[in-house]
């Protein structure tokens, strides 16, 4: 299959984001094509080691670079700052050099984790994405956002460091375990809300094709996807406006992850509850019509992802909201639906609703 490929354009670099099954055999080739070097790195998920880290790895000593390939704990309690350094002392021992490509291998989880090391290793070196989770193929791996959680709250240490390539190969996902694929399917239904109502009532009638990870579908999912964000981040690298339209869900689904000690919920888990709130709390305010919220939990029921669950009080929920990255002069920002394909961020909600809106999903004993 001729592979889909997506141009992410920015006024400093520019690279493609490559898309089809089987890829992987290609990754040592296309690196060396933009990172000629004899030294190289691939930092591998512990969950692809053996399967698709070897294939990687492989194929980059296939095209002549000598491999050290250091194996990351994958769980959101390992994205902190001493993996981090970890990481940057393999590859200091392996002597790597400031022309050294480093490449993860992984869900976004390694991925974040990879490109802050990339970032900072000698103070930059380039860096690949090879990812094989679904959330990782349709977000994590496109547009330099990279970082650490801290216990305060969810990536709140990181950089921005854009890829030189990001290699998809879809293959990998048939490793995948279906919670995992749930998670990504609520990053696609997040760009649904946020740009493309097409997009949203594809994800519906396509869910079938997607579960049975049926070939031609999953490489159009991840292209459609990726096409979405990689043109937000064309029009606001650093986040100075509309990027943080992709946070739509976030500032609550950050609040779920870092207030259950990062180990209850997987991000994409807490991403759908989190759009449910928002959607909530739009309705709530008059903001968009209720037809966007019950449309919302329609598609999450058909694809198997979560609209309400067990959280903490709604009050120590508020208090991590308020470590968001977005709060500006103390105010909590959220990104709030108008309607399927379009969002709005918005800055002067009163906690009372907010509060309201953890309410409305949250589950009692
Ligand atoms: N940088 C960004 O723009 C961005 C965007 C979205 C999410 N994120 C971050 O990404 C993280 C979530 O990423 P994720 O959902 O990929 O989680 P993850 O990295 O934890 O991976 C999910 C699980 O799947 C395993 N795995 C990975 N590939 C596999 C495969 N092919 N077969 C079998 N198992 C496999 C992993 O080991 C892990 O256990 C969060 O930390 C989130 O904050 C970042
Ligand atoms: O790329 C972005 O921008 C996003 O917001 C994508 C999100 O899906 C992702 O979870 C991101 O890491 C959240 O950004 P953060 O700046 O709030 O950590
Ligand atoms: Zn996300």
């Amino acid at each position: 299959m001729q592979p889909a490929i997506v141009d992410l354009v920015l006024p400093h670099t520019r690279y493609q984001i490559v898309i089809a099954p089987g890829l992987l055999s290609e990754l040592g080739e296309r690196v060396m094509q933009l990172a000629k070097h004899d030294l190289a790195a691939c930092i591998i998920d512990e969950n692809v080691q053996e399967t698709w880290g070897k294939k990687a790895v492989e194929s980059m000593a296939g095209a002549g670079y000598e491999m050290t390939s250091p194996v990351m704990l994958v769980g959101e309690e390992y994205k902190n700052l001493e993996t981090f350094s970890k990481l940057h002392s393999a590859l200091l021992d392996a002597k790597l050099e400031r022309k050294s490509p480093v490449v993860a291998v992984g869900g976004g989880i390694t991925g974040d984790v990879t490109g802050f090391v990339a970032s900072s290793y000698l103070r930059g070196v380039p860096f690949v994405q090879c990812p094989t989770t679904l959330l990782a193929m349709v977000d994590a791996s496109v547009g330099g956002k990279t970082g650490v959680n801290m216990p305060q709250g969810k990536n709140l240490v990181g950089a921005f460091h854009q890829p030189h390539l990001v290699l998809i190969d879809t293959e990998t996902l048939s490793t995948l375990p279906e919670r995992e694929l749930l998670c990504g399917l609520a990053e696609c239904v997040k760009h649904g809300v946020i740009r493309d109502p097409e997009l949203f009532q594809w994800l519906h009638d396509n869910a079938d094709k997607i579960k049975s990870l049926d070939k031609n579908t999953m490489v159009e999912l991840v292209r459609w996807n990726v096409q979405i964000k990689a043109t937000v981040v064309m029009n606001d690298e650093k986040e100075a406006g509309e990027r943080a339209h992709l946070n739509f869900g976030h500032t609550f689904a950050h609040a779920i992850e870092a207030s259950t000690g990062y180990n209850t919920f997987k991000h994409g888990e807490a991403v759908a509850l989190g759009m449910v709130a928002a959607t909530q709390l739009a309705v709530d305010a008059g903001r968009c019509d209720g037809d966007v919220l019950s449309r919302l939990i329609e598609l999450q029921k058909a694809l198997g992802l979560p609209c309400e669950a067990k959280l903490p009080d709604a009050e120590k929920l508020i208090e991590v909201m308020r470590h968001d990255k977005k709060v500006a002069d103390g105010k909590i920002r959220l990104v709030l639906p108008d309607r399927i394909g379009a969002v709005s961020i918005v800055d002067d909600t009163p906690d009372v609703a907010i509060v309201a809106a953890w309410n409305a999903i949250t589950v009692n004993d």
